[in-house]
């Protein structure tokens, strides 16, 4: 008993289901509850039991079955508890009935992840994200979490996972108030995404590339970009490190330099609220020339991973960009064989192996694919012309009622010329839409 009475963190017992009925990327399995424990160890708490059951179907009321809880219930009482965590996402009524049946407040990965990225973010733009997120997850979940909360804060001591951020003076507060912070909250996003166009406007006028780095956390986006670039970005071995976009220099060659974006890691079952409050930090990746997925060749999950990741870079509209998978910590890699493609190397960020090839496929990746096209461009846009007369190679110039350019342009220079090219090109949809 006195064992657990020193130890100050919070004391949680891992819950998960697996069943035919759910989506197989909604299971619970034994590598995503091993990540949901360094989940809650990021959280600053520990793993105290661990239940994953098999099913046909979730319970509607209790998600789990009867026996089934009666056991966590009972690993609860005796591992002395003070949470229980779902790998799987819980509705409020199911979160709500486990808390009255088990005692103990009940949270799901989403709201440990939410936890994390509240204890996590540093920037302004960082914490009204998390901050909307935590308020739109919290919001139909009035009811039932929040009696619980304000009990246990007004018992005193510190605040448990899963009720940090919002203070609690505004988690006692109605729905209505809530909604208001929501609205205000996407207001003031909406002034820093703003901020981020002007930036963004100025970085194309000065025609440089942008390549982002996309990943699973962990995997060693922050690294890279640290030793292609010098930076200091700081980069550990924990999840989510890295909240905020950074973004460097980096010179491929004499003659090519381009921008290198660090972002949030993604990792399997992120809550949609906060994909989507982090879409301003994101919003990187859209405006990306090309994408360097990052890709942790030692984890012997690296393939679930790097699906995660595909599904995520599909959803958030960046599907067409153009990409190189990079099988990251070759040093320590032991297991089968890696693919091979043009669009794939294996290095190591850690020992710098690897990295002169990288550099080379980028620099090949963004000169090469160049295609004629014919563009008309309005008079007012004039500028554009002598763009392209530095940058493309310029065929014919005719000048009828717009300015009618045939020249030679790379895939880059296509993906910024897009509102005026007529014929030649044929860009991927997600081109069109803005
Ligand atoms: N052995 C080895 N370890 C590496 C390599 N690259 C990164 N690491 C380690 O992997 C851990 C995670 O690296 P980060 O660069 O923080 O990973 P990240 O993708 O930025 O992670 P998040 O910001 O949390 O999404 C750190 O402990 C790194 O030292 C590598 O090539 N080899
Ligand atoms: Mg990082």
């Amino acid at each position: 008993m006195t064992q657990y009475t020193e130890d100050k963190r919070d004391r949680a017992v891992l819950v998960g289901l697996s069943a035919h009925s759910l989506p197989r990327e909604e299971c619970a399995t034994e590598a995503s509850m091993e990540e949901l424990e360094a989940l809650l160890e990021t959280a600053g708490g520990v793993c105290v039991g661990m239940a994953l059951q098999n099913r046909d179907a979730p319970e509607a009321r209790t998600f789990i079955g009867e026996g089934k809880t009666a056991e966590v219930k009972e690993l609860v009482r005796n591992a002395g508890a003070d949470l229980v965590i779902f790998d799987n996402a819980l509705s409020p009524s199911q979160q709500r009935v486990l808390s009255e049946e088990l005692g103990v407040q009940v949270l799901d990965r989403a709201a440990l992840i939410l936890d994390i990225f509240a204890q996590r973010a540093r920037t302004r733009e960082g914490r009204l994200q998390v901050e909307l997120a935590q308020y739109q997850y919290l919001l139909p979940r009035l009811t039932g979490m929040w009696g619980h909360l304000v009990r246990q804060t007004a018992s005193g001591g510190k605040s448990p996972i899963g009720t940090r951020g919002p203070g609690e003076t505004q988690l006692e507060t109605d729905r209505r108030h809530i909604r208001r912070k929501i609205a205000k909250l996407q207001e003031e996003l909406e002034q820093v995404r703003r901020v981020r166009a002007t930036q963004r406007q100025l970085r194309e006028k000065n025609e440089v590339p942008v390549v982002a780095l996309v990943g699973y956390t962990n995997a060693g986006k922050s690294t890279l970009l640290n030793a292609l670039t010098g930076a200091e970005i700081p980069a550990n071995d924990r999840l989510f490190d890295t909240l905020d976009t950074t973004t460097r220099t980096l010179e491929i060659s004499d003659t090519c330099t381009v921008l290198l974006s660090d972002t949030v890691g993604f990792i399997r079952k992120l809550p949609h609220h906060l994909v989507e409050a982090f879409k301003a930090t994101l919003e990187e990746l859209s405006y990306a020339d090309l994408l360097l997925h990052v890709i942790d060749a030692s984890n012997p999950e690296w393939r679930e991973q790097a699906e995660v990741v595909e599904h995520l870079v599909d959803e958030l509209g960046s599907a067409g960009t153009p990409r190189i998978d990079v099988f990251n910590k070759a040093d320590c890699y032991t297991g089968d064989i890696l693919p091979h493609g043009a669009d794939i190397v294996s290095l190591s960020a850690k020992t710098g192996q690897g990295l002169d090839k990288l550099l080379e496929m980028i620099g090949t990746r963004l000169d090469t694919g160049a295609r004629r096209v014919v563009l008309q461009i309005p008079y007012d846009q004039g500028g554009l012309v002598d763009l392209l007369h530095r940058q493309a190679k310029v065929e014919r110039v005719d000048y009828g009622e717009a300015i009618e350019v045939t020249a030679v342009c790379t895939p880059v220079q296509l993906g910024r010329l897009r509102g005026y090219i007529v014929s030649g090109w044929t860009p991927p949809r997600e081109f069109w839409e803005e």
